[in-house]
């Protein structure tokens, strides 16, 4: 909506908590409890609404028809990306979940044309997560029915997809550099999410210039930064502008036919900050998301039995294959409830108005922070009753078929929609699946005493730590 200087002044940002100078709304939206404090302020202020994070506001978007309305019916504005303190020191600006505007446009269409001729929904990535997915059940079977946490294996598993889009190659899980890669990853994550971390977000205009445990968490990431350069360098080494292997490849070809353009968005700063941000947007996500699908499988054995019967129905002894997806129903239900329940970035990634708009009612000036909450779409009661409640039947009809739910938002909506969802459901639907064909999943715990709700977090929801065995099926 295009709005008159006149009216503007008379306009305000939508109602919430008031913020003090300087420090915002820190003493209502406390760093550990961020969740909480927008579930309150949802309740008091309505379905969108405002919070200081320091002296820079940030309007909350809540449920489903709001974040529709914002993401949907008016992608465009809502299309810049917000405040990311990491990805400014770290990456400053460079790649594609950090950047906005013509960068961000290039390195994005870029980043899903390239994931795309690689594979993504075709052979060659299939292939290379039907081959992940023996390894990952080797090691299953090394585990002799012994418990354990199954955190690293599968990020393993999950990881060394993305090495073989990015790097083009795959990693042996005792690998030391790949080792550290993972627990950069892990570092970083953890650091992001915990109460530190959601200071720095507050106050990263100062405390970027000081010590503290903020620096140990850039650590991880610049660690990460370090690894991916000595890719891209030893990728130029043996480049072959014929035959690119992998992402990397693809970029430094881009950059050598570009390299006349003083404009070009194709430099050795963007071709790192695109490759770190696959890497890490890749990783965890779908390693988070299998890990909390495996427990609630162990919480309900009658519906990880249902998985296994359509498996031997649709499967047999085959090797699971992406077209096997489409015949079976209950499993992808099963898969869009994981995804819905375990809800894994529940504040969403923050937006940024492109220009100034008029929505519902308020003014929201350009270059304002926007969260889509995602929490509040996956949970909406209006659109998923009893959203507490695991229930894969929500995604099958009367006849037992697959139904879209339009609220099902894991990976948000419009423009900045995550470009890794084509890839990640292929991950997830092939790794559960070569898993339980092989496998039943228990545990000594008895289910009443498997907690599913998420562990304490503040950006990310993971699930609380277990610990599993696996029996191999007949
Ligand atoms: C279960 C797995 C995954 C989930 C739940 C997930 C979820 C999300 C969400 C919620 C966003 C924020 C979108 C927004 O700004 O509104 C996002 C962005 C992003 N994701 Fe994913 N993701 C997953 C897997 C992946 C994978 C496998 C890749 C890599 C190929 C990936 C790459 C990215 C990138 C690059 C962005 C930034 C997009 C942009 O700023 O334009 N994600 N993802």
């Amino acid at each position: 909506v295009q709005l008159k200087a006149k009216s503007k002044s008379q306009l305000l940002l939508p109602p919430g908590p008031r913020p003090l100078p300087v420090l915002g709304n820190i003493l209502q939206v406390k760093p550990r409890e961020l969740l909480v404090s927008l579930d309150k302020f949802q309740k008091k202020y309505g379905p969108i609404f405002t919070v200081y994070f320091g002296s820079r506001p940030a309007v909350m978007l809540c449920g489903y028809e709001v974040v529709k309305e914002a993401l949907v019916d008016n992608k465009d504005v809502f299309s810049g990306r917000g405040t990311m303190p990491l990805a400014k020191y770290v990456l400053k600006g460079y790649g594609i979940t950090g950047s906005s505007g013509q960068r961000w446009k290039i390195m994005r269409r870029f980043a899903l044309t390239t994931l795309r001729n690689f594979g993504m929904g075709k052979r060659s990535i299939e292939e290379r997560i039907q081959e992940e997915a023996q390894f990952l059940m080797e090691e299953f079977v090394r585990t002799k029915g012994k418990m354990f946490d199954p955190t690293f294996l599968l990020g393993c598993a999950v990881s060394n997809i993305i090495c073989s889009i990015v790097f083009g190659k795959r990693f042996s899980y005792n690998d030391e550099r790949f080792l550290s890669l993972l627990s950069n990853i892990t570092g970083g994550l953890r650091f992001m999410n915990s109460g530190w971390g959601m200071i720095f977000y507050y106050f990263h205009g100062i405390l970027n210039h000081i010590p503290g445990p903020h620096q140990k968490g850039f650590q991880h990431f610049t660690d990460l930064k370090t690894f991916v350069h000595e890719r891209v360098d030893e990728s130029l080494k043996v480049l072959n502008v014929d035959s690119p292997q992998h992402f990397i490849d693809c970029f430094l070809i881009k950059m050598q036919q570009e390299k006349e353009n003083p404009d070009t968005e194709f430099h050795k700063e963007n071709l790192v900050g695109s490759t770190m941000n696959l890497f890490f947007a890749g990783t965890e996500t779908t390693n988070t998301t299998l890990r909390y699908g495996f427990l609630i499988l162990l919480k309900h054995p009658e519906i990880q039995a249902k998985i296994q019967q359509e498996i031997d129905h649709v499967i047999g002894h085959h090797h699971p294959s992406a077209d096997d997806r489409n015949k079976m129903p209950y499993t992808e239900a099963v898969i869009h409830e994981i995804q819905r329940f375990s809800d894994i970035v529940p504040t969403g990634l923050p937006h940024s108005t492109t220009e100034d708009i008029l929505f519902r009612g308020y003014f929201i000036p350009k270059g304002t922070d926007v969260f889509p909450v995602l929490t509040t779409v996956l949970q909406d009661p209006d659109q998923f009753p009893c959203p507490k409640v695991f229930s894969p039947e929500r995604f099958l009809d009367d006849k037992g078929a697959i139904k879209k739910h339009i609220a099902l938002m894991p990976f948000s909506a419009g423009k900045r929609m995550c470009p890794g969802e084509g890839l990640a459901r292929m991950e997830l639907f092939l790794f559960l699946t070569t898993l339980l064909q092989k496998f039943t999943l228990t545990t000594s715990i008895s289910t009443d005493n498997l907690d599913l709700s998420a562990e304490f977090s503040s950006a990310g929801h993971l699930p609380r730590y277990y610990e599993m065995s696996v029996v191999p099926r007949q």
